[in-house]
């Protein structure tokens, strides 16, 4: 079974969740790009608030419905894809570059179903280098802060600037740039979370902690479901 396959399996069985009229969270990605596609196809009902210009884009052109976060502030649901996902359903996102936006749907939602293939699954965060939003005014002054951060924490300050195809820094939807920092393991998510929020020059970062209430997990056995807070 390809990667695709098992996301596949993990995105209709999360389309088996969604009932006529509920308000929905779009993820982003590859996996969530599946979930928008069986959406489309089963003609489903439902109001969705995209988390990307991409998926708008999909999302529309399947003649879904959709509304903004503005417009829909409390929304049933979210499904959404993640870079890595560990026991207890803490996850890296922003792989794609969307994971504020990402962040403010499932905030807003009742319930964020994570959907991946097997290869998401790790006993501790840290091997996907964790993506942070950063202002582009002042990047250097940023990435200092944060090294600083990391090394009074003891993980290492290996922090790089993303970027596009064009060799241009990538920007997110909202006009900002993302510092990916490689930092190997992450023994403690919610500290580091913490830390990372509070400094200066960091619009968000792509820890998701404790926000995820179920995984669903595609592979050759079918999809596991994994239950979080
Ligand atoms: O966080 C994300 C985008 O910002 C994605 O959900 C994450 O990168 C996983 O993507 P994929 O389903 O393509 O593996």
């Amino acid at each position: 079974m390809t990667s695709d396959d098992a996301k596949r399996r993990a995105a209709e069985r999360a389309c088996d969740l969604v009932q006529s009229g509920m308000k929905l969270g779009l993820g982003t990605g590859s996996t969530a790009a599946l979930f928008v596609a069986e959406l489309g196809r089963r003609r489903i009902d439902i109001l969705g608030v995209p988390t990307s210009e991409a998926t708008r884009r999909q999302a529309e052109a399947l003649g879904i419905r959709l509304a903004t976060l503005d417009d829909e502030p409390e929304l049933d649901l979210t499904v959404d894809g993640a870079d890595e996902l560990d026991p207890v359903l803490n996850l890296i996102k922003g792989g794609g570059g969307a994971l504020l936006r990402e962040k403010l749907v499932a905030a807003a939602s009742r319930r964020m179903v994570v959907i991946a293939d097997s290869s998401k699954r790790v006993p501790q965060l840290g091997r996907f280098p964790l993506p942070v939003e950063v202002v582009s005014f002042g990047l250097e002054t940023t990435r200092r802060r944060i090294a600083a951060c990391l090394r009074e924490l003891e993980l290492p300050a290996d922090i790089r600037l993303r970027r596009s195809a064009d060799d241009q820094p990538f920007r997110t939807d909202g006009g900002n740039v993302i510092l990916d920092l490689r930092l190997g393991e992450i023994p403690d998510p919610h500290g580091l979370a913490a830390v990372l929020k509070s400094t200066l020059g960091v619009v968000e970062h792509g820890l998701f902690v404790a926000m995820a209430s179920l995984a669903l997990i595609g592979g050759p056995e079918g999809v596991i479901e994994m239950a979080g807070n």
